[in-house]
C-alpha cells in the first residue's frame, strides 16, 4: 500500500475515553470514543487515526458543521502513516544492510533498533515494541538474519491488529529485489 493511502480503522492501544481539550481549538465538552491521549494529556496525532481526528475537529468547530470535512494530505501524521512510513524505513534498513557486518555496524543497528523503540512517536505501540526487543533481541548477525528478525516482529504487531502475517520468505522480494514474476521491474 502506498505512504499516502489511510484507512479509517481505528488503532489499536489503549482507549483514553477521557474528557479534555486541544490547546487552541475551542474546548469540546467530551473526546469522541477512542481517541488515545499522548503523555501531556493532550490528543496524541501519533496514536490516533486521521478519522478520530477529524470527528473531534468537527465537534470542536462547531455543531453547525453537517459534514466531517476532508483532512488536506499534508497535516501531521497520524498512527496508520506513521506506521506505514516506519516499517518502510525500517525494512529498507534491512535492505540495505551488508550481508556480512563488521562488529561496529551489528553494534550500530542494536543501538539504533533500542533507541527506536524509545523513541517511537505512538507511545502505546512504543512500549509494546520494547517489551518485543527484551523479549526477542534483534538479530543482527547477518542481512537474512535482521531481515527476517524484522519481518518477525511486524508480523507481531500484524496479529495484534488482527491483520494478516506476512511470508517471511518473502521480505527480500518485497522491500528488496522486487517480485521474481518482473512486476516491480
Ligand atoms: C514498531 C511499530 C509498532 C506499531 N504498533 C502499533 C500499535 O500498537 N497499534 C496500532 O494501531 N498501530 C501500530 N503500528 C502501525 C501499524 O503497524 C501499521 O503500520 C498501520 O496500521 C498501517 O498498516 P498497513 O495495513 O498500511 O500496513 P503496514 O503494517 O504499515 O505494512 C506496510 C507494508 O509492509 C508489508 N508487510 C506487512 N507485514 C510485513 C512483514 N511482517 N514483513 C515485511 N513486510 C510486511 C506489506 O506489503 C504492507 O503493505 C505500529 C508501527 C510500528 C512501526
Amino acid at each position: 500500500m502506498a505512504a499516502d493511502e489511510t484507512k479509517d480503522s481505528a488503532p489499536t492501544g489503549v482507549d483514553a475515553g477521557a474528557v479534555g481539550t486541544t490547546g487552541d481549538a475551542p474546548p469540546p465538552t467530551q473526546l469522541p470514543k477512542g481517541m488515545i491521549l499522548g503523555k501531556d494529556g493532550k490528543p496524541c496525532r501519533a496514536c490516533n487515526t486521521k478519522q478520530t481526528f477529524m470527528n473531534f475537529a468537527a465537534q470542536a468547530k462547531s455543531k453547525k458543521a453537517a459534514a466531517i470535512p476532508v483532512m488536506r494530505k499534508d497535516c501531521p501524521a497520524d498512527v496508520e502513516i506513521l506506521g506505514r512510513s516506519t516499517w518502510t524505513l525500517l525494512h529498507s534498513i534491512a535492505a540495505t544492510y551488508p550481508t556480512t557486518p563488521t562488529p561496529n555496524e551489528q553494534n550500530d543497528l542494536k543501538s539504533f533498533m533500542g533507541l527506536f523503540a524509545k523513541l517511537y512517536p505512538c507511545w502505546f505501540c512504543a512500549e509494546d515494541f520494547q517489551r518485543y526487543i527484551k523479549k526477542e533481541e534483534p538479530r543482527v548477525s547477518t542481512r537474512d538474519e535482521f531481515g527476517n528478525w524484522l519481518c518477525e516482529a511486524h508480523n507481531e504487531v500484524n496479529k495484534k491488529l488482527g491483520k494478516p502475517t506476512f511470508d517471511c520468505s518473502k521480505w527480500q522480494e518485497r522491500w528488496r529485489t522486487g517480485w521474481k514474476d518482473g512486476s516491480c521491474d
